[in-house]
């Protein structure tokens, strides 16, 4: 079985391209890091190095690397030939890969290929179906796409070789509608680590709004405070109560909502927080806080079940208050965050909001935010 995995960094080689391996799938590695995808050619094996109580090192082999930049006609007739194509790029590449699949999808025979974004968005795999098919609807009865939830922490890694430190911790949870059913031809692919689910909605909002919304209240408050580490910032009492905060903001939304077991949602709440703390992992507030500007928008972390609750009549205050904080995220090496800054200085609150969150003007939830603007565009004396 072949796959064809693009994005070749953390989630890539030690979550995506370990469980296909583990699979028995032989794993094309696409990237556009000619370093990265050197070495991939290079070596037969790589390591991935679970940090944690149930620590375990697994070695990956019976992979190849294609730099898509350079070739990619050779990217595109991989996955012409691929019987499952995954991608872990960041959402805001999905759009720069879709070229590659729609060429390798036009040069494709015999059966549908299985397509799986992982990334940390929700419906990432429709976003990416939209972009891929942008033009050429001919080529629909050739893909199967479905959303999944992806989930290990992985922290900055070295990045002149292949092996990666992770936590011992992992799920995979796979959308099950697009397979199997009357409409499909295409049977679930089989990935024994991953789970298929009925409705994966359910899944990915408790992931995003509990393990991603954690984080980023820690990173961006850890940053506010000038602390380097995830580890670190949460060992600050005010810190670790605004992160209680925000995840009691999104526990009540998701409770309701899915009508999760209130007691078995804390343990989970409980075990996110324990994994960020995870001492072997030296997890940094700014690769936690990177691309601000993703992150306050509209379908995300903080803006998401904010506006949800106070749809429902409830309040939010720690979910605005996060947000407010995320606004004095200023990494120099993030572009996102440089624009932000940018828009802050330079946009009045209402414009600031509308366009950063995407929100309608008379979103109940506005109002907050614009008010956190304001404070932000405050000099701090
Ligand atoms: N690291 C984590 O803890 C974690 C956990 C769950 C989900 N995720 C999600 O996985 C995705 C990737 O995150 P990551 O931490 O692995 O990032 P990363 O930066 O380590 O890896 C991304 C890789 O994509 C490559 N890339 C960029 N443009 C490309 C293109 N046009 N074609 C092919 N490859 C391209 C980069 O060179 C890089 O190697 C993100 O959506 C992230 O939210 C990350
Ligand atoms: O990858 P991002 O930028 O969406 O979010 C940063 C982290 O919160 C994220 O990578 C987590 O480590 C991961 O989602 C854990 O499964």
């Amino acid at each position: 079985m072949r796959a064809v995995h693009f994005g070749a960094g953390n989630i890539g080689r030690g979550f995506v391209g370990l469980i296909l391996h583990r699979a028995g799938y032989e794993v094309t590695f696409v990237d556009v890091n000619p370093e990265l995808i050197g070495m991939l050619q290079q070596v037969d094996a790589y390591q991935v190095r679970e940090v944690g109580p149930a620590a375990t090192i697994h070695t990956v082999t019976g992979f190849t690397g294609i730099d898509s930049s350079a070739d990619p006609e050779a990217a595109a007739r991989a996955v012409a030939e691929a019987d499952v194509v995954t991608c872990a790029v960041g959402p805001t590449v999905l759009r720069f890969i879709a070229p590659v699949i729609r060429a390798g999808l036009a040069e494709r025979r015999g059966t549908p290929v299985t397509v799986m974004a992982c990334e940390n968005a929700i419906g990432a795999s429709d976003t990416l179906r939209e972009l891929v098919l942008e033009g050429a609807p001919e080529l629909a009865d050739r893909a199967v796409f479905a959303n999944t939830a992806v989930d290990r922490i992985i922290p900055p890694q070295d990045p002149h070789g292949l092996d990666v430190v992770v936590e011992d911790f992992f799920e995979w949870s796979i959308d099950r509608g697009p397979f199997g059913g009357a409409d499909s031809t295409v049977a679930e692919p089989s990935i024994p680590d991953a789970h298929f689910v009925d409705d994966l909605a359910p899944y990915i909002e408790r992931k995003l709004f509990t393990v991603n919304t954690g984080h980023a209240t820690t990173a961006y408050a850890g940053w506010a405070a000038g602390i380097e580490t995830i580890a670190e910032a949460l060992q600050s009492p005010q810190i670790r109560a605004a992160v209680e905060a925000s995840l009691a903001d999104t526990s009540r939304l998701l409770v309701a909502k899915f009508g999760f077991d209130a007691a078995e949602h804390a343990a989970y709440v409980a075990r996110a927080i324990e994994r960020f703390e995870n001492p072997a992992l030296p997890d940094t507030c700014e690769r936690i806080g990177r691309q601000p500007l993703r992150k306050l928008s509209r379908h995300e972390r903080f803006v998401q079940p904010a506006a949800e609750l106070l749809e429902r009549g409830e309040r939010a205050d720690a979910l605005v208050a996060a947000f407010a904080t995320a606004l004095r995220f200023d990494a120099h090496d993030d572009e996102q965050a440089v624009e932000l800054q940018r828009l802050l200085g330079s946009l009045e609150p209402d414009a600031f909001v509308a366009q950063v969150t995407g929100l309608p003007a008379d979103h109940p939830l506005v109002p907050q935010l614009e008010a956190a603007v304001r404070d932000a565009r405050t000099p701090r004396g």
